[in-house]
C-alpha cells in the first residue's frame, strides 16, 4: 500500500504521508518530499486545516505562498481563511511593477519577487509553505512584506528542519512560527 492509498485519520502523524529521498538535488541532501501528503485526499486536507488552526480568527488579508510548492498548500490555506492569495515568486516570472530580495538556499542562491501593489499598507500577511530549512527564503518573504508595508502575523510550515535553524532565524526577527512535524538529527 503506498502512501496515498492508506488511510488519513485524524490523529495520524503526517510525517508517514512523507517520503525521505536521499541525495536528492545534490549528494548530502535528505529530500523531505511532500507531494504524497498533498496527493492524499483527506492528507491535503489535515495539513490545511492543522496549518491555519492558530491563525483562525485574526483578520489576515493575505495568504504569501512560496514558489513552487508553497503555491499548492497555501492556496489551499487561503480559500480555507477566506484571504487573498499572495505569489511570492523565483527572479523573471512577474509581469508587472516588482521588488526583488536574493537569499541564500541550503542548496544554492535564489532571488524571490513580489508585485509592488500586492499588498496595502497595513494589511496583514500569513507566509505559507511546505518546508523550513535555513529560512532563508522566508526571511526573503517577510522582508518583501514589510517593504510593502504588510505586517506579517505568523509563518506556518508542514516540515521543520530545526537542524538547519530557520525556525531560530524566523523567530529572531519576531516573526511567530507553527510547523505539523519536524526532522532532526540527520
Ligand atoms: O528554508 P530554506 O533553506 O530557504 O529552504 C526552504 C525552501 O526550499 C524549498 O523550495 P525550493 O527552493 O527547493 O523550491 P521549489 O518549491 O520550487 O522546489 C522549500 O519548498 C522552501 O521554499
Ligand atoms: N531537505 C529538503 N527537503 C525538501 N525541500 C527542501 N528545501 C530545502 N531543503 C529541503
Amino acid at each position: 500500500m503506498n502512501a496515498a492509498q492508506k488511510p488519513f485519520g485524524w490523529g495520524d502523524d503526517v510525517r508517514d504521508y512523507i517520503r525521505t529521498i536521499p541525495d536528492f538535488p545534490k549528494p548530502g541532501i535528505q529530500f523531505r518530499d511532500v507531494m504524497p501528503l498533498f496527493g492524499h485526499p483527506r492528507g491535503l486536507r489535515a495539513a490545511v486545516d492543522r496549518l491555519v488552526q492558530p491563525f483562525a480568527g485574526l483578520r489576515i488579508q493575505h495568504v504569501a505562498g512560496l514558489e513552487a510548492r508553497g503555491f499548492i498548500i497555501g492556496g489551499a490555506c487561503a480559500h480555507q481563511l477566506s484571504a487573498g492569495f499572495l505569489a511570492m515568486r523565483k527572479q523573471g516570472k512577474l509581469p508587472g511593477p516588482r521588488l526583488a530580495q536574493s537569499y541564500a538556499l541550503e542548496y544554492g542562491e535564489a532571488v524571490l519577487e513580489v508585485h509592488d501593489d500586492a499588498v496595502e499598507a497595513g494589511e496583514q500577511v500569513l507566509i505559507v509553505d511546505d518546508l523550513l530549512a535555513t529560512g532563508g527564503t522566508a526571511e526573503a518573504a517577510v522582508k518583501l512584506i514589510e517593504r510593502l508595508g504588510g505586517e506579517v502575523v505568523g509563518a506556518a510550515f508542514v516540515v521543520d528542519l530545526p537542524d538547519l535553524g530557520g525556525r531560530a532565524r524566523l523567530e529572531r526577527m519576531g516573526v511567530a512560527v507553527h510547523t505539523l512535524c519536524a526532522y532532526a538529527g540527520d
